[in-house]
């Protein structure tokens, strides 16, 4: 699914209008329908409702939800914020229509002066304030209303934007002026903004409505951020041959581990065979050898010349993908062995966990890698690779989008939502996984499925999508089984083969 930018939602809106053709007017009604009805289906007409409406479309999509509400029998009161007597066109018919339709208890259009309802627990209050349409932090009597809405018991449902929040750069916004909704009706699609873990807060529960915008219009509109869906993935899917040989399922490397570390080597090890490669091979310090070798019977082992730490890069011509860095370590000696690992490798690499954190401790590296690279920083891990400190998401993902850019590299900025940052400055969103996930060796499961997949003959851009949303997908699937509070990253690996199973399927 793409998501559009606010500036793009109003050209989808306006080619809709000229294309359906559809009068404007009459696309506000469709959504306000679409919002009455998600409003009708979830609270009865015992619960007061209390309108707040904006100057522009936002305002008259609330309106409009008024109107159609007091039709119904609900016990409306709307309050049209109108401070510099400049509705817009759509905003201002449908304050005609409602004034017309006499049904509302109360409608008041605040010019000036504004004397705020009571707010009580058992009201339903719907934020018709601003939406895709914002262009400046709410300031002033709107910041003070937010203020006042926030702090009530009431129940507060968002009309398309909660408002105060910009639909993609809330890096300099206030967020003390921003609706906490507990419900936000979206209109059409998600926007960037909502797939932030900071500003869950103000979205509460999403539902999207679909309002029938221009389907033909969507798929011309160019959109640089995507999420990732099951529909997507299954046509990328490698299928096995039924003469397959162990050779012919590609070989992976994966260096990584170190003493008192061995467990990170052995999750990269166990997912990276578990992600339908035929060979791997685990290159790790000898004193983990008996641990690997014991752990995971099924991987070939490797073993470095020193004791506790990776010392020697491995020559990488009969492997087919490398996944470096889970448990490596720090020390100056794994550091050198590192970057001479990577830099020899012709072959695809994942670099992950002590991976970046060298490559943070030596940024110059970062101009010596390799084309196409795949690194999978978590939101600290990136900010040392960066050598930046970043204020919100947005400004993180930013800034791995140009990082991928500038560097020809596949950055998956990992979190709520991981984010694919790719070579050519697109961006694909993730939609699996949850807080469950949230563990130690999370990451290194992660790093071995992409480097199974590699190995097994997925492109990188492939294999970072398929990898990060088997990942998730397999890690939803143990949560439903088994709950998220006591999930361990060996959980995660237990339900690969259903993951794999449900999109074969
Ligand atoms: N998707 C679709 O196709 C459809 C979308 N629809 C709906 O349209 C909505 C978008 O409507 P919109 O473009 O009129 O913008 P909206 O959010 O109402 O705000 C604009 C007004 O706010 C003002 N203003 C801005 N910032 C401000 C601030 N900080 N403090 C104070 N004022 C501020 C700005 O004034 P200006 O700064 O421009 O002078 C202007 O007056 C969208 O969210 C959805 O609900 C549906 O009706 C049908 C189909
Ligand atoms: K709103």
């Amino acid at each position: 699914m793409k998501i559009f930018t606010g500036a793009q939602i109003r050209e989808l809106d306006k080619y809709t209008i000229e294309h359906e053709p559809v009068k404007s007017i009459d696309l506000m009604e469709r959504a306000a329908k679409s919002i009455t009805h998600a409003i009708t289906e979830t609270w009865s007409n015992g619960m007061p409702v209390i309108v707040f409406a904006g100057p522009g479309n936002n305002g008259g999509d609330a309106l409009a939800v008024s109107r159609m509400l007091a039709e119904q029998k609900y016990d409306v009161s709307v309050y049209l914020f109108n401070i510099n007597g400049n509705l817009s066109e759509d905003c201002k018919t449908n304050k005609q229509r409602l004034i017309e339709c006499r049904a509302v208890r109360k409608f008041d259009e605040v010019v000036n002066e504004f004397d705020p309802p009571k707010l009580e627990k058992n009201m339903l209050v719907i934020d018709g304030l601003f939406g895709s349409g914002l262009n400046k932090p709410l300031a002033g009597g709107f910041a003070s209303l937010v203020k006042y809405i926030n702090q009530s018991a009431a129940t507060v449902v968002s009309i398309d934007v909660p408002s105060g929040l910009m639909t993609e750069d809330n890096t300099y916004n206030v967020r003390a002026n921003i609706i906490k909704a507990d419900l936000t009706l979206t209109l059409q699609n998600i926007k960037l903004s909502f797939l932030f873990a900071e500003n869950q807060q103000f979205i509460g529960k999403l539902r999207m409505l679909d309002i029938r915008l221009s389907k033909e219009g969507m798929e011309q509109m160019t959109s640089h951020y995507r999420i990732l869906e099951e529909n997507d993935l299954r046509p990328r899917l490698l299928h096995r041959d039924c003469f397959a040989h162990k050779g012919d399922m590609g070989h992976a490397l994966i260096v990584a581990g170190s003493y008192g570390m061995a467990g990170a080597a052995v999750l990269a090890t166990k997912a990276c065979l578990r992600s339908g490669v035929g060979k791997v091979t685990v290159c790790t310090p000898r004193r983990n050898n008996d641990i690997l070798q014991m752990s995971v019977p099924e991987a070939i082992m490797h073993v470095d010349k020193e004791e506790t730490f990776f010392s020697e890069s491995v020559e990488t011509a009969d492997y087919d993908a490398l996944g470096i860095g889970p448990g490596l370590g720090m020390q100056e000696g794994a550091a050198i062995a590192f970057i001479s690992q990577v830099r020899r490798a012709q072959i695809p690499v994942v670099v992950d966990a002590d991976g970046l954190n060298i490559l943070a401790s030596h940024r110059a590296w970062l101009q010596q890698l390799p084309k196409g690279i795949i690194m999978t920083p978590h939101p600290r891990e990136f900010e040392r690779l960066s050598g930046n400190r970043f204020n919100d998401s947005y400004e993180r993902l930013s800034n791995a989008r140009d990082m991928a850019e500038h560097l020809q590299a596949y950055i998956i900025l990992k979190g709520h939502n991981s984010a694919l940052c790719m070579p050519d400055g697109n961006i694909v969103f993730n939609s699996t996984g949850n807080a469950g996930m949230a563990t130690a060796g999370s990451g290194d499961v992660l790093t071995g499925i992409i480097t199974g997949l590699l190995a097994r003959g997925y492109r990188q851009a492939d294999a970072c999508m398929l990898g990060m949303y088997l990942h998730g997908l397999a890690g939803d699937l143990a949560a439903k089984e088994i709950g998220m509070e006591s999930m361990v990253a060996g959980d995660i690996i237990r339900y690969l083969p259903k993951a794999f199973r449900r999109l074969e399927d």
